[in-house]
């Protein structure tokens, strides 16, 4: 079931970039949620191609159709089903690549893995179009853990050489006012006249986001193989382009020593507060009330109009490529919010197997004091 995540939720995605639509069955939500519509759009046109000149030029509306699971503005309990059309589709742009698969991106897997039955138009279902329906899926879950005082923060934390000034939790106002989704005016202003020069090279730019989430309960996470860290990389790896994840300090961790990287403990108003955050939050694959904090790096998106080598498939011989259409150059400025979705959907399963492990129900928190929590 490889479009299919299933745990306490689980998220199927459907269709592909030039294909008629894209969309999502998000199951395993309790009934009685009220669903804003228009905080689920609002995300959708965070993400949506087209919005700006640092973007893919693809211009997408990407409303989501409600087509189940959603009753008056609350969950029924049933599947909840989004449908998104696909409207600004070119296939030209792919004639060439049919025979010629573009370095970096999917094309010669799927030609290796489902031979000439393969949906090649648009990278078919290997396309980051498919992060449509994970925003909306993600959306939903942002709006349930908003209840339980959840929030995430997830932001580019730097775009190439570029850095921002301070990592912190930033609120999505400051995010999305940028133009680069790095909240730092400067870095920003950078970032922009990066992609600008890219541009005129036919090249493109990796990046980094930064993810914070604040008040996480202490107990979410699974001991051993359903850790938040392998939750949370589990679907992260589904978003296209993400090719590491690290947690707290990560690889740094790898040369710092005992005394230097333990987050120590005290005590403060009553309860148990660490001094640092070396290890992300997590401890034992479990949160511990520290903020989760985690990087994911995205990697230059790899169909850039640069001449370069590659093979051709129907006659097995070297040619090269040069990449047309419209494409991001920057995929992390467009995966800021995925990261976000993504993220959100993570914890809502992880909140959710927490509290049946336990008593009670999401909805029902009445029986929950808050400090049984904390
Ligand atoms: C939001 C988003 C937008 C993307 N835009 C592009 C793009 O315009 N052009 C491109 O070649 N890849 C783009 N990608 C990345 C490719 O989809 C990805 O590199 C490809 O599916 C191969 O998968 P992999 O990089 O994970 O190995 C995008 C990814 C995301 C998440
Ligand atoms: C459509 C989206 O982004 C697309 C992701 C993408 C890729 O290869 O991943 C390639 C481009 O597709 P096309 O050549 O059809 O314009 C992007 O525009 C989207 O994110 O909604």
């Amino acid at each position: 079931m490889s479009f299919t995540f299933k745990d306490r939720i689980s998220i199927s995605i459907f269709g592909s970039s030039h294909g008629s639509s894209v969309g999502c069955i998000l199951d395993g939500i309790p009934a009685g949620f009220k669903v804003d519509e228009n905080v689920v759009n609002l995300w959708m046109t965070r993400r949506a191609p087209g919005q700006s000149s640092l973007t893919t030029q693809r211009k997408e509306t990407d409303n989501v159709e409600f087509i189940s699971g959603i009753n008056n503005s609350y969950t029924d309990g049933g599947p909840i089903t989004m449908l998104i059309r696909n409207k600004d589709v070119i296939e030209r742009h792919y004639d060439e690549l049919r025979e010629r698969p573009r370095p970096g991106h999917g094309d010669l897997s799927l030609f290796l893995k489902y031979g000439p039955f393969r949906n090649y138009s648009g990278g078919g279902f290997l396309s980051g179009r498919m992060t449509a329906p994970l925003v909306a899926a993600g959306s939903i879950a942002i709006q349930l853990l908003a209840e339980k005082d959840i929030q995430i923060s997830s932001y580019l934390q730097s775009m190439g050489d570029i850095r921002i000034k301070e990592d912190r939790f930033y609120d999505d106002l400051e995010v999305y006012g940028t133009k680069s989704r790095i909240p730092d005016s400067v870095s920003d202003d950078k970032a922009d006249e990066l992609i600008r020069h890219l541009q005129s090279q036919g090249d493109s730019t990796g990046g980094i986001v930064k993810t914070v989430v604040k008040n996480v309960p202490a107990g979410i996470g699974e001991p051993f193989f359903d850790s938040v860290e392998s939750v949370i990389s589990h679907l992260m790896f589904s978003v296209p382009g993400v090719k590491g994840i690290e947690f707290g300090d990560g690889f740094q961790l790898g040369r710092m020593n005992g005394s230097t990287s333990n987050d120590l403990f005290r005590m403060k108003d009553e309860k148990v507060k660490a001094l640092s955050n070396h290890n992300g939050g997590i401890l034992g694959g479990i949160t511990y009330g520290n903020d989760i904090e985690f990087r994911t790096v995205f990697k230059p998106t790899s169909s850039i109009r640069k001449e370069q080598e590659t093979v051709d498939i129907k006659n097995w011989n070297n040619t090269t490529v040069r990449v047309q259409g419209r494409h991001d150059p920057c995929i992390a400025i467009r995966a800021v919010p995925v990261v976000k979705c993504v993220t959100a959907l993570s914890l809502l399963d992880l909140y959710l197997r927490r509290q049946s492990s336990y008593k009670g129900n999401f909805v029902n928190e009445s029986s929950y004091g808050k400090d049984e929590w904390n």
